[in-house]
């Protein structure tokens, strides 16, 4: 039984959005990044100053990976309610439906959210999936980041990588699924929310989804638009510690998923963030003669804290800017 498709579905408990996505626009907008292009690492971070977010092909992650994880995850996600519970609390991790994050935030959602270094034990074959995966995408993530050092121009190509590759790197790994709502088809112009914007605190997610639409992100004219699905690549999103490691140059991507009222859809997401003790800093080969950080100093364990107290759609990073020099 899929607990969210109830018959007494009450949507003012949900996020309803009219519809102001420009679905055209998504095609000829979103960059394309091959992996295979010897001028990736110039792509990747055009696209990352750009949008904060691109579409990765050619990316060597085996799609059987993410199909039989999918497959492993629908069978948790059919069992009934009490079955499910008992990978509950979600707070900090486990299962979660509903509610997201614990500030209030709902949407139409179930969750798996696990600690990914190291992944915990739900069934033998949903962990012998994810650790497949989770390796394979941890290696990419690493790879990426590699990519944007060197196009970036720095010295210390591992910069970044270390902190994803550091025993204690404080990684999490998170699958949604979004029932189907046939309730919302007669709402036309009206969408559900199953996850409401925002940004990723970490530095760096991938993600996969299903053949389904709904995932949005938001461009820098404020625009929102459509990502089409392909459940053969995956997306990459800049996180806010990002943004802070590269003083502002990237900045980290808004989105959201909005509901398919007749599909399904199971998005897999890798957050790759650093040791809790890291402080965030602007890289130093980064900064120009002269320039100073836009930020305040800070551990990676007071911004994840004060994320966690946020709601999703607060501009987390703002109480951490240094507040501009009045002349
Ligand atoms: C409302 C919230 C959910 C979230 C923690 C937060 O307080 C604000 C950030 C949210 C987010 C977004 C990206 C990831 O999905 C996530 C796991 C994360 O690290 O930050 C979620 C948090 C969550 O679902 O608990
Ligand atoms: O499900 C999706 O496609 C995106 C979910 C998301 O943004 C998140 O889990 O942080
Ligand atoms: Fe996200």
């Amino acid at each position: 039984m899929v607990v969210l498709s109830q018959p007494t579905l009450d949507l003012n408990q949900y996020s309803l959005l009219r519809s102001t996505c420009k679905p055209t626009a998504s095609f000829a907008d979103i960059p394309e990044i091959d992996l295979s292009d010897p001028n990736a690492k110039f792509h990747i971070v055009k696209a990352c100053e750009e949008f904060g977010f691109f579409k990765l092909v050619n990316h060597r992650v085996p799609i059987e990976l993410m199909t039989k994880l999918e497959d492993e995850s629908l069978c948790f996600f059919k069992l009934s309610e009490s079955e499910k519970d008992k990978a509950r609390p979600p707070h900090p991790l486990g299962y979660g439906s509903k509610n997201i994050g614990s500030n209030g935030d709902k949407g139409w959602i179930e969750y798996l959210l696990i600690n990914a270094n190291p992944l915990p034990i739900f069934s033998h074959d949903f962990l012998c999936a994810a650790t497949e995966y989770v390796t394979a995408v941890k290696k990419l993530s690493c790879e990426v980041v590699e990519l944007i050092a060197e196009g970036l121009k720095m010295e210390r190509r591992n910069a970044i990588s270390k902190l994803l590759n550091d025993e204690k790197a404080d990684c999490c790994f998170r699958v949604n699924h979004y029932p189907p709502c046939p309730e919302m088809q007669g709402l036309s112009g009206r969408n559900m929310i199953g996850f409401g914007e925002h940004t990723d605190p970490q530095i760096i997610s991938i993600l996969r989804s299903n053949n389904s639409t709904g995932l949005q992100i938001c461009l820098r004219d404020g625009a929102w638009v459509s990502v089409p699905p392909d459940n053969g690549a995956l997306f990459v999103n800049v996180g806010d510690a990002l943004q802070v490691m590269t003083n502002g140059r990237f900045k980290s991507v808004k989105h959201k998923v909005v509901v398919d009222p007749n599909r399904e859809r199971v998005s897999m997401i890798y957050f790759g963030g650093p040791p809790l003790s890291e402080k965030i800093t602007p890289l130093p080969e980064l900064l120009e003669d002269g320039e100073e950080s836009l930020y305040k100093e800070f551990t990676w364990w007071e911004y994840k804290t004060a994320a966690y107290k946020s709601k999703l759609a607060d501009y987390r990073l703002g109480a951490f800017e240094k507040s501009p020099i009045s002349s």
